[in-house]
């Protein structure tokens, strides 16, 4: 019997490091089981960045295909941020849940809070940065927007600082390594829980309590 994935949630102001934890995360040495992990693709109607792939980064698509999908009901959870639309689609989300894989949605708090409401059981970590000052840094670091689109990011980080509370875990991501380790941790305790383990040691605890029957 398969083992349903766990669905975890990671939400952070623009910059603060997420993408950067989780392909660290994805690293085969990260975590100590095998179980399968993935990453959700989002749909979205902004344009793709220099180096981003349709499929890969992203589903790309026109306003009007994401409205179409909205009205088909195909979104677990939609918002507009930035001024663009994101959406995590409910079949794909579904169908690797169902395979027993670990999946990790990169959304924002509008997102987070659709999700806890359709599936309790969500594990959502909070992602935060150590400072305004580091997050401005960060964000310039990447040399990926303009001054214009950075101070946007710095505005839009207070609104989602401020649902910081709404979330089971923050890491604060000052020190990487410290981080990822935290993530790690976060990930595997949620694999270690008793609900989880008894499907799948289900054959061992058989085992064990038809032994324990036969001395009584
Ligand atoms: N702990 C850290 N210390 C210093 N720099 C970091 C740390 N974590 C991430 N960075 C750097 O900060 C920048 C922003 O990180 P990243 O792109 O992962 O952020 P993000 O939260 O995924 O942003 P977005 O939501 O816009 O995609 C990158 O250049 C990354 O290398
Ligand atoms: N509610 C959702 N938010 C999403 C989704 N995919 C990404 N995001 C969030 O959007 C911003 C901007 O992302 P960027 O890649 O354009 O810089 C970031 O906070 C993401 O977490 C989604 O499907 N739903």
């Amino acid at each position: 019997m398969i083992v349903p994935g766990n669905l975890f949630i990671l939400s952070a102001p623009s910059g603060a490091g997420k993408s950067s934890l989780i392909k660290a995360l994805l690293k085969p040495e990260s975590l100590a089981s095998a179980r399968p992990m993935q990453v959700s693709v989002s749909h979205t109607t902004r344009d793709p960045r220099p180096g981003e792939n349709n499929g890969e980064h992203y589903h790309f698509v026109s306003v009007e295909a994401f409205k179409a999908q909205i009205a088909n009901n195909a979104f677990y959870e939609y918002a507009e941020v930035f001024g663009n639309y994101y959406g995590t689609s409910e079949a794909a989300i579904d169908a690797q849940l169902a395979q027993g894989i670990d999946v990790f949605l990169d959304i924002d708090w509008q997102g987070a809070q659709q999700v806890r409401m359709k599936k309790p059981s969500v594990t959502t970590i909070f992602i935060s940065p150590p400072s305004k000052e580091e997050l401005e840094n960060r964000l310039r670091g990447r040399g990926q927007d303009s001054e214009e689109v950075i101070a946007s990011r710095m505005e839009q980080a207070q609104a989602e600082c401020s649902h910081y509370k709404e979330f089971d875990y923050i890491i604060v991501n000052d020190d990487f390594d410290q981080a990822l380790l935290d993530l790690t941790t976060i990930v595997n305790n949620q694999r270690l829980k008793c609900r989880q383990q008894s499907i799948a040691q289900q054959a061992l605890f058989s085992k064990l309590l038809e032994n324990d029957h036969k001395k009584a």
